[in-house]
């Protein structure tokens, strides 16, 4: 049973910072956007889970340095394996990429289904919850907020 817990909450034992430490240059000051990576992660209210999709997006900073496509995909793992509420999952991923990668914007698109509203309570199965968290440039510049938010749709 601890060993378990400790598989469900691997996120805890992991710097989350150290994650991003792999950067290339690459001099590409473009969005990049990965999209449909899944997310498996436990609701802190009743330890239910919630799964799902999430997609990330940045645009470079102006030293037009990128991460490891896998990097984004480590970050979702290393918050998700532990007791999460979505919105703070959604956040937590941006504000990391914000301060590691010093990218000049950042989208991060969570859709999931929870398990705590499906099998129990309301018992409404179904039902997905979406949350986003937007900074810099994606937030402030429509235009480049609305190009990420039409690749993110087109699935
Ligand atoms: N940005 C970008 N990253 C890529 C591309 N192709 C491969 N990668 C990433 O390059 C990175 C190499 O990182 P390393 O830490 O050196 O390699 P690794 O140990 O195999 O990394 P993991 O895949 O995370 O296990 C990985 O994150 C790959 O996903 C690409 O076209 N663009």
């Amino acid at each position: 049973m601890a060993r378990a817990y400790a598989e469900l909450f691997a996120g805890l034992r992991v710097d989350p910072a150290h994650v991003l430490l792999t950067t290339f240059e690459a001099d590409h000051e473009e969005l990049v956007l990965v999209r449909d990576i899944e997310v498996m992660s436990m609701c802190e209210h009743h330890l239910l889970p919630f799964h799902g999709v999430a997609h990330i997006g940045y645009i470079p900073g102006h030293d037009g340095r990128i991460t490891g496509l896998s990097k984004l995909a480590r970050l979702v793992e290393v918050y998700a394996r532990r007791p999460q509420v979505q919105e703070r999952l959604t956040s937590q991923i941006a504000d990391l990429l914000m301060s590691q990668l010093n990218p000049r914007g950042v989208i991060v698109v969570i859709e999931c289904e929870h398990l705590c509203m499906s099998m129990r309570g309301i018992q409404k199965g179904g039902s997905r919850t979406i949350t986003s968290a937007v900074r810099g440039l994606l937030r402030d510049d429509a235009k480049s907020r609305a190009e990420a938010m039409s690749l993110i749709l087109r699935g």
